[in-house]
């Protein structure tokens, strides 16, 4: 079975994360997506993070009616900040009989050469690019690994940080997350 990795803060997960997760699902060799939630990305500072559980919540709700698509903690017992290459180990180990792939933005793939071990990484899994909007035009050579897909997919530029602003500022964003997910925040009063 081959597995595709989506890594993510998900604070909160949004409807750019589904649309991406569910062309991977459906438009790709891939059997199942995990979105896996990672408590503390090395990259991110932890303030502003919504507790593990409550993010976790908000994914189940956002994948209940996706059954390609599931949602995992496999980071929350794992050393932290969480380095997708121990990640990656323990999968391996843990699973054996999956091959697991990761599925990342464009934007990703420009910082993945500061990653711990990316080089071990990019060796030993496929790595699905997606395209994202940005101001920078450098030339990726990472793009032209034999382990690099490059996918078309929709672009939808919205991010959790502008979600958490316009909540705090009082904005209606409800497009802009699922139904159960805007229900679950606006009921427990998140990012106010
Ligand atoms: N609108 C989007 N479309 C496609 N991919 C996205 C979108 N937003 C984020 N991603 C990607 O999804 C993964 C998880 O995203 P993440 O949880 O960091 O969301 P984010 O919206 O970028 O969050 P934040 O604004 O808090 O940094 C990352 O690989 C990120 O590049
Ligand atoms: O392993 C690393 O060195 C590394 C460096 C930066 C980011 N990552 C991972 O990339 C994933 C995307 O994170 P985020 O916060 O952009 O959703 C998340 O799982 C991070 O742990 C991993």
């Amino acid at each position: 079975m081959k597995i595709g990795l989506y890594f993510g803060t998900f604070n909160p997960i949004h409807i750019g994360h589904l649309i991406i997760a569910n062309h991977f699902a459906e438009y790709s060799d891939l059997d199942k997506v995990w979105m896996v939630l990672t408590p503390h990305n090395p990259f991110k500072k932890k303030s502003s993070l919504l507790d593990n559980n409550h993010r976790y919540q908000l994914l189940l709700e956002a994948l209940e009616d996706y059954p390609k698509i599931e949602p995992s903690t496999i980071e929350f017992n794992l050393p932290q900040p969480n380095y997708t290459t121990n990640t990656l180990a323990h999968l391996k180990e843990k699973y054996p009989q999956y091959e697991f792939s990761l599925i990342m933005g464009e934007d990703n793939l420009r910082t993945l050469h500061k990653w711990k071990n990316y080089e071990v990484i990019l060796e030993n899994h496929q790595i699905y690019v997606y395209p994202r909007i940005s101001e920078i035009t450098s030339t990726n050579s990472l793009k032209d690994h034999k382990n690099i897909k490059v996918i078309d997919a929709p672009v939808v530029e919205i991010s959790s940080t502008f979600i958490r602003k316009a909540i705090q500022e009082g904005k209606n964003c409800r497009p802009l997350l699922s139904n159960p997910v805007w229900d679950y925040i606006d009921k427990m009063n998140f990012y106010r």
